[in-house]
């Protein structure tokens, strides 16, 4: 429940354009934690408006305003997996929307669905990874760690929770058709968010996109490019200038250290990138863009050539990894692991 009268002075206002955060606020250059948190829901106001999702399916400002509030309130305040990490998750959909003309590719309701899902996409997260969920044998884990995807499972729970809500259904003007498939939709793409099930699909993602067969008609092709979409939008602090990037690599590795120092105490041997003793943070950094980022904007980038940019811009931040990881090593004692604040 979130404060009625903040819901009414939001939801009287006339939603700002979106040229309001910023010139260049529909350009992959631009980057979204520029934006400050107390303006964040207010832009989300100005891309549904922008986007025409607003009268497309008729959402009351009162009950959009709300959603908003309750999606925000329902992230809690790890380093990384944050409302501001959402908020940046949301604007880059909000890019590929704008950018790369997806209503050629996907139907309104899948587009309403990827956007929708990029706000809840990792609601109550508590900063630790589905594996340390079945280590410490969580609550989440006793609930979904027969199906895997325990933290994906939760954030999706959590979604439906608001959706379910009184007043907070966005979705309240809907078909019932319309209804049962845009949550059918927030499922499969909330649960892509796993990086372990997207490792399984990118192949298909990159057949898809070098066939050049995409076929708007065919489920599948649908299902693999929004799974695409969504690992792009969740990945894509990557995809800007190289003090976002060191800056979330920071947070990243605050959020998995403070994780290896549990593992510890509870007398595991956490993961080499989640232990601070061990960890060289160029180095995962190089192999996590090598083995899951640059590929997710190449494949990207070979369906749309209009998202050239991103993919270049990941390529750009690996070469300043590549050049913090032979500074450290020709000054810094190499075992020593780099702190995040040397960053
Ligand atoms: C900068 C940055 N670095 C990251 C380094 C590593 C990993 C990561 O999960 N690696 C893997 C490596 C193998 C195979 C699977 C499962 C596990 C074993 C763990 C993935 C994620 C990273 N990540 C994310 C991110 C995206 C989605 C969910 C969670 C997170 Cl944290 N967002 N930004 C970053
Ligand atoms: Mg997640
Ligand atoms: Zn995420």
């Amino acid at each position: 429940q979130v404060p009625t009268e903040e819901v009414h002075t939001m939801a009287s206002i006339t939603i700002p354009s979106v040229e309001t955060f910023g010139p260049n606020f529909d350009s992959f250059d631009f980057a979204p934690r520029t934006i400050s948190e107390s303006q964040t829901v207010m832009s989300c106001l100005s891309m549904f408006e922008d986007l025409g999702f607003i009268s497309r399916w008729r959402i009351k400002s009162e009950t959009l305003v709300r959603f908003l509030l309750m999606v925000k309130k329902g992230y809690r305040n790890p380093p990384y997996h944050n409302w501001m990490h959402a908020y940046a998750v949301t604007h880059f959909c909000y890019l590929l929307i704008k950018n790369l003309h997806l209503h050629n590719y996907l139907e309104d309701i899948e587009l309403l669905a990827l956007f929708v899902s990029c706000l809840c996409h990792d609601i109550d997260h508590r900063g630790t990874t589905n594996s340390f969920q079945v280590q410490s044998q969580s609550v989440l884990a006793a609930l979904y760690s027969s199906e895997g995807s325990v933290m994906e499972r939760h954030h999706l729970a959590q979604s439906m929770c608001i959706l379910n809500t009184e007043g907070s259904n966005l979705f309240e003007n809907l078909s019932s058709k319309e209804y049962q498939t845009v949550l059918d939709l927030m499922r499969e793409i909330i649960l892509a968010t796993d990086l372990a099930h997207h490792l399984r699909t990118v192949k298909e993602q990159e057949e898809l996109a070098q066939s050049g067969a995409y076929d708007k008609s065919n489920a599948r092709d649908k299902q693999v490019l929004l799974c695409l979409l969504m690992t792009a939008c969740d990945l894509s602090d990557q995809t800007k200038n190289w003090n976002n990037t060191k800056y979330i690599a920071a947070l990243v590795y605050q959020e998995f250290f403070s994780q290896g120092d549990l593992e510890k105490a509870l007398g595991k041997n956490p993961l080499e990138m989640m232990d601070r003793e061990r960890a060289c943070i160029p180095e995962l950094q190089i192999s996590f863009l090598d083995n899951i980022a640059a590929p997710v904007y190449k494949i990207l980038a070979t369906f749309f050539p209009e998202a050239e940019t991103p993919m270049r811009n990941v390529e750009e931040n690996r070469k300043h990894w590549v050049h913090i990881g032979q500074l450290l090593k020709r000054h810094g004692n190499p075992a020593q692991a780099m702190s995040v604040e040397q960053i």
